[in-house]
């Protein structure tokens, strides 16, 4: 699914006007019953006893009106607040003839915002996409008095103050800190962002039919990786007389004394995510505990007992990850090193492989061509440099990618998939209770269990590996809860989870 800027988002507008010959206010009739609908879903068992439509003066506030004429006919008590302005939208202009002459309506002046009780439900529809500076003024006081009073806001399309793609430009202007935002037909690039969580609240998209033409055409790096209705990427079936090869064969370094666990969770979601055959390779403390664990996978002991000091012969394998507790010890940077000068498979870099990466940058240079790293925010931050701004990072992101022609999985929420032209794909999957250690190692294993599977390109590969491990995250919580969920679990439900994503 991509995500468009707000100035393609007017124009996807026009064209679905244009292409579906249908007036701008049938479009702004579509948007208010796709909002009337889910609020249908989410409030007909605990109707608000009030509620406030704030309505701008544009198509935002045209929306906002629409809204509160198909809730009072549904019957829910509706009261509509203007904010003035020089000029208004001719669809809200329009809209405001519609209402019924029962419904109060008044012009908001400063001397008397409204009144607001804690069951009050707040719609704001004072500015959506054409938000074209900071909120100040009778608006900035009007947002500031929202926010203060404490009670539930759901946002029309977007919460107002917030941008749809870029920055704010004050950061001192009030933004509305929305309970929910239902936005229209895709996904805003702010609403993927921790920094913008307190303003968006609980998002979501509604359907209005816009012009599917013009999505296909346009040009964006962003997308949205979706899970329903059905996986935008998906797993091939497995064939009846296909040879364990077609699967691959891979090999995982792994481990350090007091971290042989990170080997063993990783080692388990390679298993789990469909290897052909799977190699490990410990340090001679974790010889007994994978044979132990993981009786499906071979092991290699290293010569030391404490951390991994020789790369093994490489010619058996498809695919290679590095990382998971493997330890900074400069006998592993080498094993590192050599790995990249002479792998001729993909490889996979994870955690501590990350972290010799950053401590020595020229090693940067030897990434063979769609190695897949693997960092968290932290991790990322050494890679590149320290940044507070979200775009600023995703914009790190993709520089990263295109000069090292890698592809980079920056985890978090919505945890981005950048590949080697740039492009990014945000996940849809997961959950909070996976922030939680060896989180990251089970999908370190899915990822390399993908990459040696020989059926699948190296972006495919790594966007189903992240979808997959968000989806079994679910999964998993749906039994343990998200505050009980360890990365245990994550490795019990990958099997469902690449089931959901199977062709
Ligand atoms: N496909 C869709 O997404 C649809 C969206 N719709 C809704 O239309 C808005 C976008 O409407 P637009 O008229 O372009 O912009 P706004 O209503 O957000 O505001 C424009 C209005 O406000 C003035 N203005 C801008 N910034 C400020 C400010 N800081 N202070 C004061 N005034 C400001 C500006 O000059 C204009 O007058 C979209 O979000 C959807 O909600 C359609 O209804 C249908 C489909
Ligand atoms: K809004």
């Amino acid at each position: 699914m991509k995500i468009l800027t707000a100035t393609q988002t007017h124009q996807l507008d026009e064209a679905t006007i244009q292409q579906q010959h249908i007036t701008s206010l049938a479009l702004m009739e579509r948007a208010a019953q796709a909002l009337l609908r889910w609020f249908e879903a989410r409030f007909h068992a605990d109707k608000p006893a009030d509620t406030l439509v704030l309505c701008g003066p544009g198509n935002n506030g045209g929306d906002g009106l629409a809204l509160a004429r198909l809730l009072h006919e549904a019957g829910y008590p509706v009261r509509v607040v203007l904010l003035p302005a020089d000029k208004y939208a001719p669809d809200y202009e329009h809209n405001l003839h519609l209402l019924p002459k029962v419904l109060s309506v008044r012009k908001l002046a400063a001397k008397s915002l409204p009144i607001l009780d804690a069951d009050t439900l707040v719609i704001d529809a004072l500015f959506g996409t054409g938000l074209s500076r900071p909120l100040s003024g009778l608006a900035a006081d009007l947002v500031c008095h929202l926010n203060d009073s404490g009670v539930r806001v759901l946002a029309v399309d977007v919460p107002s103050g917030l941008l749809a793609n870029a920055p704010q430009p004050d950061p001192k202007a009030p933004v509305v800190q929305a309970t929910y935002t239902v936005s229209f037909g895709l996904p805003k690039l702010a609403f993927l962002l921790p920094q913008n969580a307190r303003y968006v609240g609980e998002w979501h998209v509604e359907d209005i039919q816009l012009s599917a033409k013009f999505i296909a055409e346009a040009a964006t790096p962003w997308h949205f990786t979706a899970l329903a209705p059905s996986p935008d990427v998906q797993l091939p079936q497995r064939r009846q007389f296909a040879y364990k090869n077609v699967y691959g064969h891979a090999l995982l370094l792994a481990g350090s004394r007091g971290k042989v666990g990170a080997a063993v969770l990783a080692s388990g979601a390679c298993l789990r995510g469909g290897v052909g055959l799977l190699t490990v390779a410990v340090p001679g403390c974790g010889y007994d505990i994978i044979q132990t664990t993981r009786p499906e996978a071979m092991c290699l002991p290293d010569a030391e007992a404490d951390f991994i000091s020789v790369l093994p012969e490489l010619t058996s394998y498809q695919a290679v990850g590095i990382g998971p507790g493997l330890g900074q010890h400069e006998a592993s940077r080498a094993v590192l090193e050599q790995l990249l000068r002479t792998a001729q498979v993909p490889l996979v870099l994870d955690a501590d492989a990350l972290n010799l990466l950053g401590e020595h940058r020229e090693l940067l240079d030897l990434l063979p061509p769609d190695t897949v790293l693997t960092p968290h925010v932290g991790e990322f931050a050494r890679l590149t440099e320290k940044v507070d701004d979200d775009y600023r990072r995703l914009q790190l992101l993709r520089d990263f990618t295109q000069k090292h022609k890698c592809i980079v999985v920056l985890k978090g929420a919505y945890t981005a998939v950048g590949a080697p032209n740039g492009q990014v794909y945000f996940n849809s999957t997961g959950n909070p209770g996976m922030a939680t250690g060896g989180s990251g190692d089970v999908l370190t294993g899915l990822v390399l269990a993908l990459r040696a599977d020989q059926r699948l390109d190296a972006l495919t590969a790594t966007r189903l590996a992240v979808l997959a491990h968000g989806h079994a995250g679910d999964l998993a919580a749906a039994h343990t809860g998200q505050a009980g969920l360890v990365a245990g679990d994550l490795v019990r439900h990958i099997g469902p989870a690449l089931q959901a994503l199977m062709r």
